[in-house]
């Protein structure tokens, strides 16, 4: 299907707009009056512009407060929609979206409405102009789309259709089946919008909240799907209005809109995810060549191997690989290897949703690795098992350890890429969101967002980059273990300083909520955090100190507990930031 954008979903000067539109693969363009008003470019020029670019504009919008008024109103607005259709000409567009009516001027009439926009689908044929009628949320008395209908089948015009918009239809809780009752050549234009479930006026909601489809709640794919199976043969088109897509950049959040309209497509074809991962097959970590020996030893993993020719080494425990790549960059979590059963078409998959594929030569050892990059630049790699033959096989027998794998990775956003990546995350991983929290840190409030693979595998947590709290870029990697409290000892005694202190006001309080007996003391000891879901799932864990960017949790699941200990992130990051500070930062 044809693929189109509004000017107003991304950043940027009109020209900076359309060259990220053109660039990012869609075919048009819906302009928005304000890209217009404001472009220096007389409209002939903006035309061109477009043209050489290879795109079409397929809509001007909008145009506002039409319909239902009173009679010396009307004359007054159809000069303002000739002057409309006079610019539509000399920019080579021949549809105008009109929204219904906000003003407190408009008379609740339909029959008055739908002869008024009669009159205007005549005037405005008399340019080549057609007008799609577009229901807002808002509207003074026309804010439903199947009430639009009414007006525009009232109107009977060949030149009068419906503008549908699925912000407007699903943010009211509209059944959009009813758009299957549309004959499918009425719908002159289909807008697309997601946006996350937020109890607020629908116009703030609106105006700053939506997203691209597959980022927010809605059921965005089934809306489509009666468009089509009405008979729609139009463009999807993307109108996002979203603060933070307002700021970030122009060109990538139109590449992160055409993933999104390519994922849809996907998702009408009935075209299952082709490769969900299955499990993560290591951790890589870049280091200056020691920062993170003297952790994982103390944690108990055992130096497996080095690589041949590069200067990587493995370390295992249990099923948990983590490998260290002596890069001379700061501390940090530098790629993350999947494991599934197709790497090859993994990557295919991905490259097709616009991930950038990493060159080759980057992998970090000599197995026929591909990886993309992740919105934060982190290195995914879809893996079968052929890369541990890079490494000498590692010593037989069990390390004794107490831990048996990766749980979890914690990557941080930049604060307005968050959308992005759980696109990302959700497309090109098939991972499934789990639920999206604020958490209190001293310095400010840390978004997070939990993903993973249906039996929780793979599971990704991504935060925001604080805003206003000293910009901690933290990631880490959380350890499995089958006993997390024998560990949190053995720690405890022959390594004090590794792990992050709780306050004793966290036990206190612990005490309280929960009737843990003698456990608790153990708990307060070691400094373990405690946290309990509804169906007594247990889940117990602690934290190193960071470093570099990176710190390691241990955590323990038991009774089917499916979460991260959200509640005790806050007391983790306040830890956290006394560390840093009390260590000079
Ligand atoms: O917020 C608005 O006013 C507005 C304008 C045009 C649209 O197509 C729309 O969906 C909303
Ligand atoms: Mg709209």
């Amino acid at each position: 299907m044809r693929k189109t954008i509004a000017t107003v979903s991304v950043s940027g000067t009109l020209a900076e707009k359309l060259e990220a539109i053109a660039a990012a693969g869609f075919d048009g363009v819906e302009l928005f009056e304000n890209d217009l008003l404001a472009c220096p470019l007389p409209p002939e020029e903006i035309r061109a512009r477009a043209a050489d670019l290879g795109l079409t504009i397929d809509l001007y919008q909008p145009f506002r407060d039409f319909e239902a008024v009173p009679d010396d109103l009307l004359a007054r607005n159809l000069r303002r929609a000739e002057h409309k259709f006079r610019l539509m000409e000399r920019l080579g567009t021949d549809l105008l979206l009109v929204c219904s009516n906000v003003s407190p001027e408009a008379i609740g009439d339909d029959e008055r409405a739908a002869a008024q926009l009669r009159l205007l689908a005549e005037r405005a044929a008399g340019h080549g102009v057609r007008i799609a009628y577009e229901a807002l949320a808002w509207g003074r008395h026309v804010d439903e789309y199947l009430h639009a209908w009414r007006l525009v089948r009232l109107a009977d015009h060949p030149g009068l259709g419906l503008c549908l918009d699925s912000f407007h239809i699903l943010s009211r809780g509209s059944d959009p089946i009813g758009i299957e009752a549309v004959p499918g050549e009425k719908i002159f234009f289909l807008q697309l919008a997601d946006a996350p479930l937020l109890a607020m006026d629908v116009l703030q909601w609106s105006r700053h909240y939506r997203c691209f489809p597959g980022q927010g709640t809605f059921d965005v794919a089934g809306l489509v799907r009666h468009a089509l199976n009405a008979g729609y043969a139009g463009p999807l088109s993307l109108e996002v209005f979203n603060d933070h897509f307002r700021q970030a950049d122009t060109g990538r959040t139109a590449r992160d809109g055409m993933r999104s309209l390519l994922a849809l497509e996907g998702e009408l074809a009935g075209t299952t995810h082709p490769c969900v991962p299955t499990g993560f097959a290591f951790a890589e970590l870049a280091d200056d060549g020691g920062a993170f020996g003297e952790v994982l030893g103390a944690l108990g993993f055992t130096r497996a191997g080095a690589h041949p020719r590069k200067p990587v080494e493995l370390w295992t425990q249990g099923g948990a690989r983590l490998l260290l790549n002596a890069t001379g960059a700061e501390p940090s979590l530098a790629a993350i290897g999947l494991d599934g059963p197709d790497p090859a078409g993994a990557v295919k998959h991905a490259e097709a949703l616009l991930s950038p594929v990493l060159p080759r030569e980057r992998a970090p050892e000599e197995a026929r690795l591909d990886a993309v990059a992740a919105p934060d630049g982190t290195q995914i790699f879809f893996c079968d098992d052929s890369w541990l033959s890079d490494f000498p096989p590692p010593p037989a027998g069990r390390s004794g350890g107490a831990v048996t794998g990766i749980d979890h990775v914690a990557l941080t956003q930049p604060w307005h890429y968050f959308d992005e990546a759980e696109l990302f995350y959700r497309t090109v991983l098939g991972l499934r969101p789990q639920g999206s929290l604020e958490l209190p840190d001293p310095y400010g409030l840390l978004r997070s967002k939990a993903m993973s693979d249906p039996g929780g595998a793979v599971r990704m947590v991504v935060n925001i980059a604080q805003v206003g709290s000293g910009d901690v870029p933290w990631q880490h990697v959380a350890l499995a273990c089958d006993d997390v409290l024998a560990l949190a000892r053995r720690l405890r005694a022959e390594h004090p300083g590794l792990l992050l202190p709780i306050p004793a006001n966290y036990y206190d309080d612990l005490e309280a909520r929960h009737d843990l007996g003698p456990e608790l003391r153990e708990l307060r000891e070691l400094g373990v955090l405690y946290d309990r879901d509804a169906r007594g799932g247990e889940f117990l864990h602690l934290y190193t100190v960071t470093v570099g960017r990176v710190f390691f949790e241990l955590v323990q699941r038991t009774g089917g507990y499916d979460g991260y200990g959200a509640g005790n992130a806050p007391i983790r990051l306040a830890a956290q930031h006394s560390g840093h500070r009390s260590g000079g930062h």
